[in-house]
Formats: structure tokens, sequence, C-alpha cells
């Protein structure tokens, strides 16, 4: 990738250098936190990358903190605690859930006096009932199967400081929305929004989801490796939670393997790699910093936004 004019690049060892990382060393229970729920990520990725970015996370929501005290003294209003909001975007099986719970774990150990909460686009997702209604059923992913009003709406709902707000949940295991089940976002201090769609401009609104997020990150990585992770992915899930008969991909993890790798590889293929190429990619220089990774999901440079 050609690094845009907008940005400053640092290569792993630029980056580390920007914080103090004797400052607050991470305790057993915080690095078993990580290591629950993935146990291949790089304790030295979070030392030498993840660390450094909460500091910058801290500064961010510092001054995001002060500039709606000021506001609303010269607005003689009184001051609201608005929710800062980090969205979290990139390809299907880049990474970006297993980055959103890291990030999620860490900024509970740094940020030991706020409340962190973590939600995923993918409860918007239409239900396969309404999908198929609109003829999107092999489009799941792309942004016209997304319900973005109504994720507008919940964001919106969130930084209006409601005290309650429900998310719809999406199940892979069921390959659907699950009915009459919620995640609850109670006025948390900051919200990780994750999703492929988050710094995506829907058509037909008049604002934005990054109309709402403090601080965008877009996980990269080259499309070859990303398919190499998706095929893993499918393959370790082939063993697990696909061998569950109530699993959509059941009938996959029964049957002949080489008909489970070649569906995985369609999908990929017809789905996931297309809205990577016509919708994703090209929100990128929307973010505010850009994480790449390469082989083994090694983070090898970082992107900031400068202007
Ligand atoms: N830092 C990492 N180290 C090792 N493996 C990782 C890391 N990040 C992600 N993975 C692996 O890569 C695969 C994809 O990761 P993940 O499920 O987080 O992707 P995603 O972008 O959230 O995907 P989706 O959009 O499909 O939910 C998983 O198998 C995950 O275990
Ligand atoms: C739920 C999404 C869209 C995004 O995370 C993705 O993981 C997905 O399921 N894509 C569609 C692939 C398929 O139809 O099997």
């Amino acid at each position: 990738m050609s690094d845009p004019i907008n940005y400053n690049a640092f290569s792993r060892d630029e980056w580390q250098g920007f914080a103090d990382r004797a400052t607050l060393p991470l305790t057993p229970e915080s690095l078993r936190q990580i290591k629950a729920f993935n146990d291949r990520i790089s304790l030295q990725d979070v030392q030498d990358v993840y660390i450094p970015l909460v500091h910058l996370l801290r500064l961010q929501v510092q001054h995001y903190r002060q500039l709606q005290r000021d506001q609303a003294a010269f607005l003689q209003q009184p001051a609201h605690r608005i929710p800062f909001i980090i969205g979290i975007a990139g390809s299907v099986a880049v990474g970006k859930s297993t980055a959103a719970r890291l990030l999620e774990v860490l900024l509970n150990h740094y940020f030991t006096d706020q409340r962190i909460q973590l939600i995923t686009t993918d409860g918007f997702l239409y239900s396969n009932e309404e999908l198929k209604k609109r003829g999107l059923m092999s489009r799941k992913g792309f942004p016209e199967s997304y319900d973005m009003a109504g994720l507008i709406h919940f964001l919106n709902a969130v930084k209006s400081g409601a005290p309650l707000v429900k998310s719809p949940v999406y199940s892979h295991k069921v390959y659907d929305i699950v009915p009459d089940q919620f995640d609850y976002i109670e006025h948390p201090d900051i919200l990780i929004v994750e999703g492929i769609n988050t710094l995506q401009l829907p058509t037909n609104e008049q604002i934005y989801v990054s109309d709402f997020t403090d601080f965008s990150i877009y996980v990269d990585a080259d499309s070859d490796l990303i398919e190499d992770w998706f095929l893993e992915r499918f393959q370790l899930l082939l063993e697990t939670a696909f061998q569950d008969p109530s699993n959509y991909y059941y009938p996959y993890a029964t049957g002949d393997r080489d008909v489970a790798l070649a569906k995985a590889r369609q999908v990929w293929h017809d789905i996931d790699l297309k809205n990577l190429e016509e919708y994703i990619l090209p929100t990128r220089n929307r973010a505010d910093m850009i994480i790449h990774k390469t082989v083994g999901h090694r983070i090898d440079r970082l992107l900031l936004r400068k202007y």
C-alpha cells in the first residue's frame, strides 16, 4: 500500500518507543483474560503495539472530555458525560473482533474507573427472513444487508446518554439474528463498536456511523493472507462449533472435508473478498488509525492520521 499523504506511518519499532511500558504492567489476571478469548495472541504485540495505542487513546479521551466540558460551559449548559466511541473496521476474518476484545481487556485494565462496553455491528444485519424477502441472502455483509438506520438510531441513543440501549444479537451458530435477544448498553464511558461497516457511508441516510465514532481503527492486511486466516478459522470451526447439530455449517462438519473446504473458498471469493474489494477497502482512508498486519497476524506498521 502506498501511504496516503495525510497519515504519519510508523514501523513497529518506532511505534513501540512511544509509550513507557513500565508504567503499569499487565497483571496475571489481565493476561489470563487475554489468553482466554484467543490463546494465539502474541503478548509481544500487546506490549509493543497495544499498550502505546492505549496511551494514545487515553489522550484522545481526555481531550474529548475537556472539549465537551468547555463547550457545555460556553453554551451555559450542564455538562453531560457523553460516551466516547471507538470504531473498528476491516475485512471479514482480518481479526477485528480479536482486536476489539483485546482493547476491551486493556482499557478495563488501564482505565479502572471507566465502564467499557463492546458491540459488533453484526447485530444490525437484517434477519434471514428479511434478507430473503429482499433477495439478499447471498449478500450478507454487503451494505444493503444491514439496517443502517437502526444502527445509527442505536448510536444516537448511546451518545444522547440514554441509560439503557438495546443492541440486537447475531449468532454465527444459527447464521441469523436471534429473536428477542439483546446486548444491553448501560451508559458506558467508552463503547467499542466493531464491524466491517463502521466507516461506510450509507446512501439513504443523512448521517453516517462515523459521525458517532470519536476514534476509528482500520485493521488491514493483504487479502491473500486474510483468505488464509478465513480458511484456517473455518477448519478450526469444522472441528469445534460446526460439530454441533444446530450449527448452520453442521452438514459440512460431518461430510467430506474437501467439499467443506470448497464451500469455504466459494464463500470467501464470492462474498467476503468481493465485499472487501468493493465496499470495505475503500473506507480504509477514513480511519484515524490503520493497523497493518502481516504473516502470522504480526503487526508490522501503523499509520496515524495527521489531519
Ligand atoms: N492477533 C491475532 N493473533 C492470532 N490469531 C488471530 C489474531 N487476530 C485474529 N486471529 C485469528 O484470525 C481469525 C479471524 O479473527 P476474528 O474472528 O477476530 O476476525 P473478524 O475480523 O472479527 O472476523 P468476522 O468479521 O468474520 O467476525 C480467527 O481465527 C482468529 O483466531
Ligand atoms: C456476519 C458477517 C457479514 C460479518 O461479520 C460475516 O461474518 C458473514 O457471515 N459473511 C457472509 C458469509 C456467508 O454468507 O456465509
